[in-house]
């Protein structure tokens, strides 16, 4: 056991055995934060600390899972006993037992984010309130900022002229009647129980004598409040985190919190950690470059004895189908230089960019894992669009009965509401079993369902019809975003302001897009087939690469790391920058020192040129290339030519040519033009090969690229 202690370095001994009260150890990334806890864990419990007085608090469920199989590997059965949990786990557990306290049953309901919106429902009835203008996700937002601040329902009328602080007051009032928690709650009750009533807080602080809380720099204040209320004066509190690793700002983390620890806690012992295990010198040098260029930071003196003449490898790709390439082909290399799949990752700002990685990762079959998020194909949204399309595909040879496309009826039908309810599908499905009939086609001519609510298919219906008979002219990625926004699909997102899923269905019109430059006659019927290639697959391969976004990926460490779309605008994102300002660009900047330093041994960074569509401008390289000097960075550029992706089965080289730019006569600003989608318009910008056309109502403005063959100039 003395070994564990014994592998430590001096300071990191200083903070595993020390027996003051009070420690709060502040270091920078890498330099064995972590380890210390764990080692200071398994030395109390070897001393004699019985392993149920001593808490650990972690920011995620993974890490508490890793940090409970990392102990086991110190203390055997021992380490069960510990107790290790995220914040929520714990304030679940403490309200299981005491709730009572503050009239809540030992079995209260706990809601999520589903359940919230479906509440919303009945309050936006009751006032009268409308989605569009009062977005449920929105609404919530406010209403758990307010409970958060401490506002009560009428405070909350101070701040706001509309009806949402009337509704944060139904809100409160059902929770109340069904006795039920959201997640804010989980926190706010455990602080009110712990706070009032001396009983229950006696009973849990004399059960704790060892507290510790892992990335204590993204704590908020009122899980600040609960670890105080834990601590019992004589309690041993010990808490590590790195200020420049903070990055939760936008839910409440608030960075002073650390830093002012020693104010709350006046015998505070502080202990710095300077040596970095974890990164080449190298990569530590970049990542301490970029963080320089926030303000009012701390300046940390970190080292690594880990030399290594091995550069960060930055790379430009052509365009968004290239970069994923690159990628591929640097994790193979790795792969035959001794590495395993396991010791790579692929980082990113947002969840849709997960999405050509895993195109390219599914077809080469690298075994690939997303944490903390779901896989591009398997996305709710995405999956409503494939079925919005498959119902517009020819019948299937192989099933004859068409499975699969009442399949995509049921899940479309009612979303966005149309006001069809289960009755009713189920009614038809019985109507379709007894006719012979696929659901389409008893839409078509319902007999079961009254004339009421068969005039409810109609416009169902005729969306088909309409796409249907639009197959032959139109693209198919521009198909599929007329079929989004004709189905109401993206109005209903925009309602409800998610983003997120907005992004992923542009990022759909992506992937079909680049589908179709690989291949120009590639069919809608053939890449739905495609598509299954990323679905059927082997479940949680145990070697695989990892894909998350930044934000998950805090804590963890591998010897390879990719960061990807490091495009200005995207990371940093134009919108964090937007809603926050130098704020938000500076917890950004953090977001990408937390991406670098996971990197062992190998950093990959890179970006995509050409014309973004969501951003409205041509791609530029992220400012945060820029701020590692050049000394640490090699540039990558070999050719991609003879990558085996780019063939097509046949064994052709790329076709994209097909679809190159065609020498058309160029647009000016003022020609008219037609589009076999968005019928006339008149062209009212340009840049470069983008031009911005203004069509008649709905279309409005839009930004195409002139030499797509659906746009064409009209004479006169
Ligand atoms: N004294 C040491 N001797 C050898 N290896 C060490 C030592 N301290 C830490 N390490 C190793 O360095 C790596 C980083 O440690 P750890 O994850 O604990 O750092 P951290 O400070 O928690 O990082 P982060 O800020 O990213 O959470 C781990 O692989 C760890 O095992
Ligand atoms: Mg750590």
């Amino acid at each position: 056991m003395s070994s564990v202690i014994d592998s430590l370095n001096a300071p990191q001994k200083e903070a595993a055995l020390t027996l003051d009260k009070d420690v709060r150890i502040i270091a920078g990334a890498g330099s064995g934060k972590t380890r210390m806890l764990m080692a200071r864990i398994a030395s109390l419990v070897d001393n004699g600390i019985l392993p149920w007085r001593i808490l650990a608090i972690t920011f995620t469920n993974k890490a508490a899972r890793e940090m409970k199989e990392r102990l086991q590997t110190l203390l055997q059965d021992a380490a069960r006993d510990v107790r290790i949990s995220t914040i929520h786990s714990l304030c679940v557990r403490i309200l299981r037992e005491d709730a009572s306290a503050i009239g809540y049953p030992k079995n209260f309901t706990i809601l999520d984010g589903d359940d919230q919106k479906s509440m919303l429902r009945t309050i936006y009835k009751e006032l009268d309130m409308d989605r569009t203008t009062f977005p449920p996700s929105a609404v919530l937002g406010k209403i758990s900022g307010w409970k958060t601040a401490g506002y009560s329902p009428e405070e909350a009328q101070d701040q706001t002229d509309g009806p949402e602080a009337k509704a944060y007051e139904l809100y409160e009032r059902q929770l109340e009647d069904m006795k039920a928690m959201d997640f804010d709650d989980l926190l706010l009750k455990t602080r009110h129980l712990l706070g009032t009533n001396q009983e229950v807080r006696d009973k849990w602080q004399n059960r704790l004598d060892y507290i510790h809380v892992d990335e204590f720099q993204d704590v908020d204040p009122v899980q600040y409040d609960i670890i105080r209320l834990l601590k019992r004066p004589d309690a041993f509190l010990c808490v590590v985190g790195d200020p420049d690793q903070t990055i939760y700002t936008w839910r409440g983390a608030a960075v002073d919190i650390i830093l002012n620890f020693a104010r709350d806690f006046p015998n505070t012992r502080t202990v710095i950690l300077n040596e970095n295990y974890r990164s080449s010198q190298t990569i530590l040098d970049a990542a301490n470059a970029l963080i320089a260029h926030n303000h009012g930071r701390i300046e940390k003196d970190l080292f690594s004895s880990i030399e290594s003449d091995r550069k960060i490898e930055t790379f430009q790709a052509q365009d968004e189908s290239q970069e994923p390439l690159q990628v591929a082909r640097d994790i193979t290399r790795a792969r035959k230089e001794g590495l395993e799949y396991r010791d790579i990752a692929v980082l990113y700002r947002s969840n849709y960019l997960s999405r050509g990685i895993e195109r390219v990762l599914g077809k080469l079959r690298i075994p690939y894992r997303i944490y903390g998020g779901i896989r591009f194909y398997e996305r709710q949204e995405i999956k409503d669009m494939l079925s919005y399309l498959k119902l517009i595909t020819e019948p299937d040879p192989e099933d004859p009965a068409q499975k699969s496309l009442d399949l995509a009826v049921m899940r479309v039908i009612n979303v966005p509401r149309r006001g069809i309810g289960a009755r009713t599908v189920e009614k038809l499905q019985k109507e379709a079993a007894d006719r012979g009939l696929n659901l389409l086609e008893v839409l078509r001519d319902p007999q079961t369902v009254s004339g009421a609510a068969a005039k409810k298919f109609a416009p169902f219906v005729e969306l088909v019809d309409e796409m249907k008979s639009l197959r032959a002219s139109v693209p198919l990625d521009e198909l599929m975003m007329r079929m989004a926004f004709d189905s109401g699909y993206m109005a209903m997102l925009k309602d409800t302001r998610e983003e997120d899923r907005e992004e992923n269905i542009e990022e759909l019109q992506a992937d079909i897009r680049q589908a179709l430059q690989e291949n120009p006659d590639l069919t809608l019927e053939e890449y739905l087939q495609d598509l299954s290639l990323f679905t059927d697959r082997d479940e949680e391969a145990g070697n695989a690469v990892s894909l998350m976004t930044v934000h998950a990926a805090k804590g963890l460490e591998f010897e390879q790391v990719h960061i990807v779309g490091l495009n200005e605008g995207v990371f940093p994102s134009l919108r964090a920058m937007e809603e926050a300002g130098r704020d938000g660009l500076e917890e950004e900047r953090r977001l990408m020192y937390v991406a670098m330093t996971r990197a062992k041994k190998a950093l990959y960074l890179s970006w995509n040129s050409g014309y973004s569509f969501q951003l409205d401008r041509h791609k530029t390289p992220s400012r945060f290339i820029q701020e590692i000097p050049e000394d640490y960075v090699k540039q990558e550029s070999t050719p991609l030519d003879n990558y085996p992706v780019h063939k097509s089965p046949q064994g052709q080289s790329r076709k994209s040519r097909g679809r190159a730019p065609k020498p058309t006569t160029r647009l000016r600003k003022g020609d008219h033009v037609e589009h076999t989608v968005y019928g006339a318009g008149v062209v009212t910008d340009v840049q470069k090969d983008i031009v911005s056309v203004a069509f008649g109502h709905p279309n409005g403005v839009r930004k195409l690229n002139m030499h797509h063959p659906s746009l064409q100039k009209v004479k006169g």
